[in-house]
């Protein structure tokens, strides 16, 4: 599980080794870390250290304070490198340790503009160590416009963001342009969440976290993100002795005269995703095309209550006049079994609801859900300040909201959020969401009653249902990527994220497998 923490937290947990004198060896572990990332990076892509240019872009902060003396190990490599003070002041040491090391200082100012930024666009290596978790808002003055140059540039070289990209929120993920887009942002004691929530994961590229002796201070992660071994930990695996009831039933209100094609794709998505079984309730037309592509699914007639199911999906492709499927979806909702609530079922839902109802809009429905609740964020803030915005959701609500983007991230009432960013662009096309729709239902029926398989890895209680969600999202995503990769990278349509379903599951489960074996291989052979 990576975590992350905001900016607040991380500076809490470096107070008691500061007040202890530590914080020269703090820094010095931090522009250690980074300048080991940029000789890892460079010697990955095959380039040659001795010789090669480095800009590092200074602020007069303890950011810049890293980025100098990163600089002055690079220069000990061999490798030139020039430091564009941004500020009125640099980071006394850090500034003393790079001229020692034969670093070149330059201050940026409106003449020297144009020639540093051409410097910096030819520069092998450019550090963003502008801003980090101390700023107030964004780039301002020439640091601004040397950034907006260098971003506008034609650029060869390695962009690496030193503990964030500047302008770059860490606690929020809001970004204040123009900010420098890194291919590596390498972050000291924790991942901040600013590089986990959009817009700020946009400008972060791949993010390598450096430890530097505070971990033990810092508190609960304020944002989780699962990994290939907590979704083998989490996933749900039938019993010997399962039978299609006991691995759990979901029903599925979904479809419409006018999106037939969303019933199908949901009820594929749960049914690659270890149901036992899929009931569906609906018009006759819909499930007569829920039979025919789908014949796994159990077509039922009748009430919500009448139906026996684990969990309920509700909403996708339903329209707002299709009153009998509303009535179901309300129902449902009302049954106190887990619910996923998806499009359609968004607009109808009630004023207060709970945290084992789990709500998937996309930024222009979580805009809407906000505009029925008497609030005024439109899709642009929803957009700008997503962590902000699923996290107010979920408080207003009182439910689990899941925002899906290419980040997609997901709150419970209280605050625990997950942060997942496993799929590719080629999953924003039509019907995507209704097959995750299906997918996190199928997991709420299987896993919602399994409350100590979470606690075993720190999710307790309540915040299962976010966890579940966040599992959903991650499998999704991950067999959208293994569509298109069986594609050569190419297009993938919604019905080939649910065809690549059980394999992604099958390869993340061989992990499990792998670590149940090595545990029991230590233990006494059967006579
Ligand atoms: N604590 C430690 O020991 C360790 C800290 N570490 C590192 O320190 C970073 C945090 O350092 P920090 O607190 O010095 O803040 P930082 O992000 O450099 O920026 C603040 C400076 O910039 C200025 N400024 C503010 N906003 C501005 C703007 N919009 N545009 C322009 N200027 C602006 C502001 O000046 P002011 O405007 O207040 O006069 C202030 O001088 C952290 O991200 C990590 O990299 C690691 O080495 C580990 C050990
Ligand atoms: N740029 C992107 N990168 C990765 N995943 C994306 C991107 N855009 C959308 N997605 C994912 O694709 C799905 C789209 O869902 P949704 O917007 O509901 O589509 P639809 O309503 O057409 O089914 C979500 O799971 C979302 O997270
Ligand atoms: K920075």
């Amino acid at each position: 599980m990576i975590s992350a923490y905001t900016g607040t937290q991380v500076r809490a947990a470096e107070e008691p080794l500061l007040a202890a004198g530590q914080g020269d060896v703090l820094m010095r572990r931090a522009a250690h870390g980074l300048a080991g990332a940029v000789v890892n990076e460079l010697k990955s892509r095959g380039s040659r250290l001795n010789g090669s240019r480095v800009v590092v872009l200074a602020g007069k902060g303890n950011n810049g304070g890293d980025g100098l003396f990163a600089g002055a190990f690079l220069a000990g490599r061999g490798m030139r490198t020039t430091a564009v003070l941004t500020g009125d002041a640099a980071h006394p040491a850090g500034l003393a340790a790079f001229e020692r090391a034969g670093g070149r200082v330059q201050r940026l100012s409106e003449e020297a503009l144009p020639g540093l930024s051409d410097e910096a666009a030819r520069a092998d290596v450019v550090i963003d160590a502008v801003l980090g978790t101390g700023a107030k808002g964004g780039l301002r003055g020439s640091a601004a416009d040397l950034v907006e140059a260098l971003a506008g540039a034609h650029r060869r070289g390695l962009v690496v963001a030193c503990d964030l990209p500047s302008g770059v929120d860490a606690d929020t993920g809001e970004a204040t342009e123009p900010v420098l887009p890194a291919d590596l942002t390498v972050t000291f004691g924790g991942a901040k969440n600013g590089l986990l929530a959009d817009p700020g994961a946009d400008f972060a590229g791949r993010v390598v976290v450096v430890p530097i002796g505070i971990e033990e201070h810092l508190p609960e992660p304020s944002l989780r993100r699962l990994e290939d071994a907590d979704l083998a930990r989490l996933l749900p695996h039938p019993a010997r002795r399962a039978q299609k009831y006991s691995r759990g039933v979901l029903g599925v209100v979904a479809g419409s005269e006018d999106y037939p094609g969303a019933a199908v794709l949901a009820c594929r998505g749960a049914l690659a995703a270890g149901v036992g079984m899929v009931r569906y309730l609906g018009p006759p037309s819909v499930a007569d095309l829920v039979r025919r592509s789908c014949p796994e699914v159990v077509c039922s007639t009748g009430t919500v209550s009448e139906n026996r199911v684990q969990a309920w999906l509700v909403g996708s492709g339903m329209g707002p006049h299709d009153h009998e499927q509303l009535t179901r979806a309300r129902d449902a909702i009302a049954s106190d079994l887990p619910v996923v609530a998806d499009a359609g079922a968004l607009p109808a839902l009630p004023a207060m609801l709970a945290p084992h109802v789990v709500l998937t809009p996309h930024a222009g429905e979580l805009a809407s859900l906000f505009h029925r609740l008497g609030h005024g964020e439109d899709r642009e803030a929803v957009e700008a300040g997503t962590l902000a915005a699923v996290r107010q959701a979920a408080v207003r609500t009182g439910a689990t909201v899941l925002l899906k983007g290419a980040t997609t991230l997901v709150a419970a009432p209280w605050g625990t959020t997950f942060s997942q960013a496993d799929g590719t662009p080629w999953l924003a096309t039509a019907g995507s969401g209704d097959v995750l729709a299906g997918v996190i239902g199928a997991l709420l029926a299987q896993a919602g009653p399994d409350v100590g398989r979470f606690s075993e890895v720190g999710i307790k209680g309540d915040s299962r249902w976010a966890a579940i969600a966040a599992l959903g999202a991650a499998l999704h995503g991950r067999a959208g990527r293994a569509a298109s990769e069986a594609a050569s990278g190419g297009p993938i349509a919604a019905g080939g994220i649910a065809d690549a379903l059980p394999e992604t599951w099958g390869k993340v489960s061989m992990l499990s497998n792998y670590e149940a074996w090595k545990r029991n291989s230590h233990s006494q052979p059967l006579r």
